[in-house]
């Protein structure tokens, strides 16, 4: 199977173009191809391929296999795949995944896609529809207990569901010890991606993930939207935000007149190959 090795921040997937290569189990390939010891190496595995609703179709699948809704860093290499490898020559595309059809904008430099701006849609706040058990929707500010501490999280749906806490700081904090006890809190019954983010000032924060099905990552995409979203919502930040993971930088923008969220970063093409099925 030809596979081509992509990331967004550090956020890396293997990806495979399905015009071209046919897969019979994604969940088990996914598992295989992540292991960073005895396969690829990745957060999890990404498939494009035709749709019936938009240019293109995408589907992620974490490293546990997990299917997820939408990814914000892979849909970006989606992009930046399609039209480095002559699939499209539009600037302008739309692509389909589990949390609809999104629209991208491309920026070519020397004929190769260097950045993408992603419209990814509204943010889903209502408690049931993320999903966490709450007694109020939305959910801001609100208390949690895991590991022994009492923390306050704001939970954000960007199509997967995230729950938001603040921390002093990222680069300390023990994301190991708390980022499982949130993705298996009875409150998520999906379990949850969760982001720790530390507020700089009103235009810059930094975050860290403990993704649902993959771990830490070093980005997270939609993780970075729910983030800035949680930090609007509770006054920290203006609309427009800089956000620092640990691979990289994006820039989020909440749009309060069309309520739509625009996430703004790199894809990267690291090196293709064949790995035997
Ligand atoms: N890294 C992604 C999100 C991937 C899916 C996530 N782990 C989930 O299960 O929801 C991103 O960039 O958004």
């Amino acid at each position: 199977m030809k596979f081509t090795k992509m990331h967004g921040c550090g956020n890396d997937y293997v990806y495979v173009n399905l015009f071209e290569e046919q897969i019979e189990d994604a969940p088990a390939l996914s598992i295989r191809v992540a292991d960073r010891h005895f396969g690829i190496g990745g957060d999890g595995l990404i498939t494009i391929g035709p749709s019936d609703k938009a240019d293109f179709r995408m589907r992620i699948y974490n490293a546990d296999g997990s299917e997820a809704e939408m990814c914000g860093n892979g849909i970006r290499c989606v992009a930046k795949y399609v039209y480095d490898h002559h699939l499209t020559n539009q600037t302008t595309i739309r692509i389909e995944s589990g949390a609809g059809v999104k629209t991208l904008d491309l920026t070519v430099e020397n004929g190769l896609v260097s950045r993408v701006c992603v419209d990814m849609g509204e943010p889903i706040l209502e408690a049931e529809k993320i999903p966490v058990v709450a007694e109020k929707s939305p959910v801001i500010d609100e208390p949690i207990t895991a590991g022994e501490r009492d923390w306050k999280m704001t939970c954000v749906s960007m199509g997967n569901p995230h729950a938001v806490l603040f921390v002093d700081d990222v680069k300390t904090f023990d994301l190991d010890t708390y980022g499982p006890l949130f993705e298996h809190h009875k409150r998520f019954p999906n379990r949850t991606n969760t982001e720790f983010v530390a507020v700089h000032s009103r235009k810059e924060v930094s975050m860290r993930v403990w993704e649902r099905g993959s771990a830490e990552t070093w980005a997270c995409g939609t993780g970075a939207c729910a983030s800035v979203v949680a930090c609007i919502l509770n006054g920290l930040t203006e609309d427009e935000v800089l956000i620092h993971l640990r691979g990289g930088d994006l820039t989020i923008r909440w749009d309060r007149q069309s309520n739509h969220v625009f996430m703004t970063g790199p894809a990267t093409e690291v090196f293709e190959g064949e790995f035997p099925l």
